[in-house]
């Protein structure tokens, strides 16, 4: 049995906007208020499917939710018509406004953690959608990210879709941005890798203090549990709390896997040959040794690591068994950086080649090529059997182009939100996509 890793990357919405909304995430906050193009992100992001799909990788695309999210908007007494809850909810808390239209669901690393059936007791793929508890604007993603993968992978001989995780601060759960694999081949058995930030019942475990820590090791726990990995292949391991304190909000901002590599910084872990060990032990007998490519800070500092996104990377496999590293543009730009990329790919290691693509809407929001995507490792028979509409292709690129290109703005500032015209240009596309992507009733718009 063989099986490829699809990256569903997520199609970033018509309303992508700067609204400082997460603390601890140093690129949100330092563009804060400036204007974004909502056009030009969605066209950056579509441009990476295209050249990696071109290039023979599985690449598919998950739609983006509904904004804004009249249901929170009500839930919390702004009331009338929606023209009338817009116009209060600005101005009453133009922030609330803005978390209610974020386009944060671009970032669909953090929209589930998924296991592939090599790995599950029951052999589905399994799918838990992440609660992302820790901030207002992401908290209110988990239903429609459920309810999106539920028609993408809607047959149930194969798939099992978890609702989120309770949402307490106990259960913290960032999905897929702190959880990684590492395996011989995406159809064998791999070690399922969580990393967490804090212990919700230990207050002795390391935690940051200056900025949250959004993933909880009881969170994680869950994940295991719900679905059905098997403890000897399963690692949790401790964020190193300082570096959460200099802005690596989520574990792929300081590591990736993939295949029997693992890529990090030396600062990444807590523990760094504790991690080492278990992943070596977790992986003996799996017909693959632990590949460890580690980046010492005297190469590369975490300051560098956190303004490059040098780790945010994808790294994937290519048919000859070497692996190539996507990176932002910003790593390019970055002295420190570029000098280590290019001496990486030329040292004889596993990874050998960079691409590298202008993300910069989405990373002005501190989201990198890994965050715009979520791994989907599938056998032949599970590719079959998901929504074929999805998929990556050059007439699916072509057609979303044009429907970017017909209903997205290139230019949104904050007062742009309280403009009752941008909720309908917003309804008015999605209401279109579902026709695209062969998704009736993709959106609960009741
Ligand atoms: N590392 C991964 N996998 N994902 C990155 C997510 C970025 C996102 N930014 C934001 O939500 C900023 C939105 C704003 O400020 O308008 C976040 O902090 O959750």
């Amino acid at each position: 049995m063989t099986a490829r890793e699809y990256n569903f990357d997520g199609l970033v919405g018509p309303s992508h906007n700067y609204a400082g909304l997460s603390f601890g995430n140093v690129a949100s906050f330092s563009n804060v208020k400036s204007a974004s193009n909502p056009k030009q992100a969605a066209l950056q992001g579509l441009a990476k499917m295209r050249a990696l799909a071109a290039r023979g990788f599985a690449q598919a695309v998950m739609p983006p939710h509904a904004r804004p999210n009249f249901r929170m908007l009500r839930s919390i007494g702004f009331g009338g018509s929606d023209a009338d809850v817009l116009a209060a909810a600005y101005r009453a808390s133009p922030v609330t406004l803005a978390c209610a239209y974020s386009a944060s669901p671009m970032w669909t690393a953090n929209a589930a953690t998924v296991s592939p059936s090599a790995d599950t007791l029951d052999g589905r793929v399994h799918f838990t959608a992440a609660n992302l508890n820790n901030k207002l604007h992401r908290a209110i993603e988990h239903t429609q990210a459920a309810r999106s993968l539920r028609a993408i992978f809607s047959d149930s001989r194969h798939f099992a879709v978890h609702d989120a995780l309770p949402q307490t601060p106990a259960f913290g759960d960032e999905g897929a941005a702190n959880h990684t694999r590492l395996c011989a081949n995406h159809a064998a058995a791999g070690v399922e890798f969580f990393v967490y930030g804090r212990v919700e019942f230990d207050p002795s475990a390391p935690a940051p203090k200056k900025y949250p820590a959004r993933q909880t090791l009881e969170a994680s726990q869950a994940i295991a549990r719900l679905h059905g990995l098997d403890a000897s292949r399963t690692v949790f391991a401790s964020q190193n709390p300082d570096v959460i304190d200099q802005g690596v909000f989520h574990n792929d901002v300081i590591a990736v896997g993939n295949g029997n590599v693992l890529f990090y910084h030396e600062q990444a872990f807590a523990n760094e040959a504790r991690v080492l060990g278990s992943l070596r032990a977790a992986m003996d007998g799996m017909g693959a040794v632990l590949a460890p490519v580690r980046v010492d800070t005297g190469l590369v500092s975490v300051a560098d690591a956190v303004a490059s996104y040098l780790f945010n990377s994808q790294l994937l496999s290519k048919p000859d068994g070497s692996m190539a590293l996507v990176v932002p543009h910003e790593c390019a730009e970055n002295p420190a950086v570029s000098r280590y990329l290019q001496q990486l790919v030329a040292g004889g290691g596993p990874i050998n080649e960079l691409i590298d693509f202008d993300l910069r809407q989405s990373m002005r929001n501190g989201g990198g090529p890994a965050c715009l995507r979520l791994r989907v490792a599938l056998t032949a028979e599970e590719a079959a059997a998901m929504h074929p509409g999805v998929v990556m292709t050059e007439t699916l690129y072509a057609t979303l182009v044009a429907w970017v290109e017909k209903h997205y703005r290139d230019h949104l500032e904050p007062k742009d939100l309280a403009d009752p015209q941008l909720a309908l240009e917003c309804a008015a596309a999605l209401e279109e996509l579902e026709r695209i992507l062969g998704l009736p009733g993709l959106y609960d718009l009741s």
